[in-house]
């Protein structure tokens, strides 16, 4: 590996000048880009490491750097930079642009993830358990890594950018960073320390050490070959008109076993009117957020309202809850079904947006449960015709299939789970209307049965 550096303030201040004009067209129009709605102001330089240096024929720069969104500094992004004299025909989608002046005048500038070389040099950093300026590689040693692994980049990249190496490891590259424990690298460890195989053990990992406070930056881990994904398998079923009563089972159950190794290995609660309070403020001024924000959800408000207040009423007699670590955002498309038929459920992040204390926190399993009850009301109503019928059967089978691991059936619990559901939904409305205004029925669709009914 060439030697690298962590570069001079000079150096760095003169970079970033350089690359500031193309970074604030750039950065904004990334899927993964999370400040979408007000333009970046500028940039400041968290941390910069040169992995090739610049000069040679192919330079690899590693950034961390902080946009800036009117007065606020905002959040901080991982970006791996390659520089060229010219790009060759296939990395065109991959240009950020042309940099007129500065150290690298005249040079091309590139998201080097869609490169050969660049995601070949971090998977030997991650082998290596290399040290490099700020960044810091570690790894399981009970599993080996081979050299020679070809690199393909993930075009179905979402909240964060993934490289699979000659199908048998994936790197996710997470974009938006935060300094603390990220529990899409926690939560795997820990199930993997607990024996749990629902989840793919982290392979190697790599943080970055800034002033006292560790980044996760990458995760590698075992990629499952020739798996689909549960919203593909579903939509592929429903459009035959098959059964997916097995599956939904067999997820049921796949999604128990994580939450009982979730259970044993990190620490539990029990939550009760004090604790139930701030959770349930927190629903309905989500709420009241997303009536302002989508008007069609407004009618809606004061019945839904009644689902977060009947669980409060609950608490307020005296009801408990047993809380632990939960996945915070399961729905099918984390799902993989491997070709054995073996359900593993990736992506541990919880909804990004969230703070990472939130996300955190020791929550009822049945937040999970919801999640993908609601996954499957998302595939019935995206069918044309929409199929409420196979839904149901779906959210019956996987209730069904939780209960058999968990001991204990999710529908028993019935406010708790309606005031789940109905945050998600409402989450769901938020998300759509941002992301994707044409699957706003589809959430609305939920919004309208769970305003009617005060049952599942
Ligand atoms: N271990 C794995 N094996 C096979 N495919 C995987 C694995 N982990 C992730 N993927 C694929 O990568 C995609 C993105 O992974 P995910 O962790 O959900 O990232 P993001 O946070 O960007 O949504 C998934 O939808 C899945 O198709
Ligand atoms: O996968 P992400 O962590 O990026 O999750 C976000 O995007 C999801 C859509 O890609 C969104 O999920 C919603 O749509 C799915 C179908 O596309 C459906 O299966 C889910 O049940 C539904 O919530 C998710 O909410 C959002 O956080």
């Amino acid at each position: 590996m060439a030697e690298t550096v962590t570069l001079s303030g000079k150096t760095s201040a003169g970079l970033l000048a350089s690359l500031t004009p193309l970074l604030r067209e750039w950065l904004p129009r990334q899927r993964w880009f999370a400040g979408k709605g007000s333009p970046v102001t500028g940039f400041s330089l968290v941390a910069a490491t040169e992995l090739l240096p610049a000069e040679s024929r192919l330079g690899l720069y590693h950034l961390l750097v902080r946009a800036h969104q009117g007065a606020v500094p905002g959040d901080c992004y991982q970006l791996l930079l390659g520089v060229r004299e010219a790009l060759p025909p296939r990395l065109a989608p991959a240009l950020i642009g042309h940099v007129p002046d500065g150290p690298l005048a005249g040079r091309t500038v590139y998201d080097a993830l869609y490169d050969t070389r660049p995601t070949e040099v971090l998977l030997e950093a991650l082998r290596t358990r290399a040290r490099i300026g700020v960044l810091r590689c570690e790894r399981d040693p009970a599993q080996e890594i081979r050299t020679g692994l070809i690199p393909r980049r993930l075009t179905s990249e979402q909240s964060n950018s993934s490289v699979v190496y000659g199908d048998t490891f994936i790197l996710k590259l997470l974009r938006r960073v935060v300094p603390g424990t990220n529990p899409d690298l926690e939560l795997p460890l820990a199930l993997a320390r607990e024996g749990c195989p629902r989840v793919p053990a982290p392979t190697a990992w790599m943080h970055a050490e800034l002033d006292g406070e560790s980044y996760v930056l990458g995760v590698l881990q075992p990629y499952v070959q020739g798996a689909t994904d549960g919203w593909e398998l579903a939509l592929r079923e429903l459009a035959k008109g098959e059964d997916f009563g097995a599956e939904a089972r067999a997820l049921g159950r796949a999604t128990a076993e994580v939450h009982t190794a979730l259970a044993g290995a990190l620490p539990t609660a029990t939550l009760g009117h004090a604790q139930l309070g701030p959770l349930v403020d927190g629903m309905i001024e989500r709420l009241d957020a997303a009536a302002q924000a989508v008007p069609a959800l407004h009618p809606y408000a004061p019945a839904l309202r009644t689902a977060f207040t009947a669980l409060a009423g609950l608490a307020a007699e005296g009801h408990t809850w047993t809380a632990q670590r939960v996945h915070g955002d399961l729905h099918l498309g984390q799902c993989l079904r491997a070709p054995s038929g073996e359900w593993a459920l990736i992506d541990f992040e919880g909804e990004p947006a969230r703070p990472l204390a939130e996300r955190r926190m020791p929550q009822p399993t049945v937040r999970d449960v919801a999640g993908m009850l609601r996954s499957f009301d998302y595939a019935a109503h995206s069918a044309d015709p929409p199929a409420p019928g196979w839904a149901a059967a779906c959210r019956a089978a996987y209730c069904s299939g939780y209960a058999e691991v968990a001991g204990a059936d999710p529908r028993t619990d019935p406010v708790l789970l309606r005031a789940y559901e109905t945050d998600k939904a409402v989450y769901e409305v938020v998300y759509e209307a941002r992301h994707r205004p044409d699957w706003l029925p589809v959430p609305l669709s939920a919004i309208r049965r769970l305003a009617a009914s005060d049952q599942l």
